[in-house]
């Protein structure tokens, strides 16, 4: 029996086999204006549903012909694209508790309270037509991207694109500038990759994470005999990066010394290793990037004007991911396929905790995005995250309730404080393990040495760490 709802557009497919119960449940849920087909058996339901696509089923347990609640418990998980609310008497409560173990959505007890029913169903609804939403979404996102590392389809990353196809086949020096964790690195590679040096190296740099004194060694290299230690000669990265890129990160923390010296760099072509007499000329195009703003170090004295012009080229500043929230999902689709091509194992997202990650604030941009989706998914189980794996990493959480009063008021800005706080413990367990030792730290931390360093400075730890 197919009966239209006036403005309707959400499906329900009630498969009950009481017509006195369809009768009514079809007339109240048409009231709400959706559209209502119902059927007696699971069989009849499997083949109005070729026809009718429901978003939700609604689903007695005892139907004939076998009035076994178990057999259509079992049939469950064919119906399952879309949610699936049992009915049940009181006293199959437990029996309703193993459906949702099943892939239930939820459940309603008979006799059936009307504006519990149009809730239940609201929320069930909304969940599929989400899900629907996201999938449109994914299949809208073109599988081979000219730039598959760099994320997002917001109008901000759309132009990021656009400049890194534009800029990266050419020689330009770029200045790539913009908040902690919104793609910096990322785009300075892209920039390297889609380049004509794509096949030579890219040596990435970060000035703040090497002491002063040992950056002129690390970028020019040595000769034997250089300083005590230097027992061969050592090529730098500037060598290293010859012919491909040099990504000098944090450009704004280069001690003004190391300046005069990378001015001299980009003026001329050309070095000296430190101690040595044999002139070196290398061939590097050089892409910098800065979460500080460099005019304002110029005004200060701490950054030199003539290297500020030398390195600016082309500048592309990226935005907090707080101003392109738009970009969420897909870089949430990003991450998850990185995570099954590394480990194997594909990952979804339960609508609620999609739902969390859509409505937090991210003051650490995409980095803490990604951060909390693998610390999340790490305790997901049977590659499904949910809202209650979110909820134990937010040990302030009281849990339960419905979705959205979780995503509302409990869970906000929560998550990735316990983040922050872990990854301090650990990172100070570490030090302490290795006695203040940065390099064996970061290596028993499984992140590089850099990564290290920028996490203690994040954290304020800096100071408070011994030196290697
Ligand atoms: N658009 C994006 N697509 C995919 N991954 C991204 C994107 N933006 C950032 N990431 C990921 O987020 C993390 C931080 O990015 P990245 O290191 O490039 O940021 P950053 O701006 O250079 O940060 P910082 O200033 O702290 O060095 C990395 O793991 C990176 O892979």
């Amino acid at each position: 029996m197919l009966a239209k709802g006036k403005d309707a557009t959400a499906k329900v497919l009630i498969v009950d086999d009481e017509p006195a119960f369809r009768l009514l449940a079809e007339r109240f849920l048409q009231q709400q204006g959706y559209q209502v087909v119902s059927t007696a058996s699971v069989e009849e339901a499997q083949q109005q549903l070729g026809q009718f696509d429901a978003d939700l089923i609604l689903l007695d347990l005892a139907l004939p012909p076998h009035f076994d609640p178990q057999h259509t418990l079992n049939l469950v998980p064919q119906l399952a694209s879309r949610p699936v609310i049992i009915l049940t008497g009181h006293a199959e409560r437990d029996l309703a508790l193993k459906a949702i173990s099943q892939g239930a959505w939820d459940f309603i007890a008979k006799p059936i309270d009307p504006d519990l029913l149009a809730v239940v169903v609201k929320r069930a609804v909304t969940k599929h037509q989400l899900e629907k939403e996201l999938l449109q979404l994914r299949q809208a996102t073109p599988v081979s991207s000219p730039l598959p590392s760099l994320a997002g389809h917001s109008a901000h990353m759309e132009s990021i694109h656009t400049l890194v196809q534009r800029i990266a086949p050419t020689e330009v020096r770029v200045l790539v500038t913009g908040p902690s964790g919104t793609g910096k690195e990322v785009i300075s590679k892209a920039l390297h990759q889609l380049s004509n040096r794509a096949d030579k190296a890219f040596v990435s740099v970060h000035c703040g994470a090497i002491p002063a004194e040992l950056l002129e060694s690390e970028l020019f290299g040595y000769v034997k005999g250089a300083f005590t230690g230097a027992d061969k000669d050592r090529q730098g990265l500037l060598k290293l990066a010859d012919g491909g890129t040099l990504f000098l990160d944090e450009i704004g923390e280069m001690p003004l010394p190391m300046q005069v010296k990378l001015l001299r760099v980009l003026q001329e072509g050309s070095y000296y290793p430190v101690g040595g007499r044999e002139m070196q000329h290398i061939d590097i195009r050089l892409v910098s990037a800065t979460n500080a703003n460099l005019p304002d170090l110029v005004r200060q004295g701490k950054f030199r004007e003539d290297l500020y012009y030398r390195i600016k080229g082309v500048t592309m500043e990226t935005v907090a991911l707080d101003q392109r929230r738009e970009d969420i999902p897909l870089l949430i689709r990003f991450f998850l396929e990185q995570l099954k091509e590394q480990q194997g194992q594909a990952f979804a997202l339960e609508t609620g905790a999609m739902q969390w990650f859509l409505q937090k604030q991210w003051p650490g941009n995409v980095r803490e995005l990604k951060n909390t989706l693998e610390s999340v998914a790490a305790i997901a189980q049977q590659g499904v995250i949910r809202l209650s794996d979110i909820q134990l990493l937010h040990l302030d959480s009281q849990g339960g309730g419905a979705d959205t009063e979780v995503v509302d008021s409990a869970l906000l800005g929560g998550l990735d404080e316990q983040v922050k706080a872990l990854e301090i413990r650990l990172i100070q367990q570490a030090l302490q393990q290795h006695g203040g030792n940065k390099s064996q730290a970061a290596r028993t931390l499984g992140i590089s040495r850099q990564g290290l360093l920028k996490k203690l400075e994040r954290y304020g730890l800096s100071h408070s760490s011994a030196d290697d």
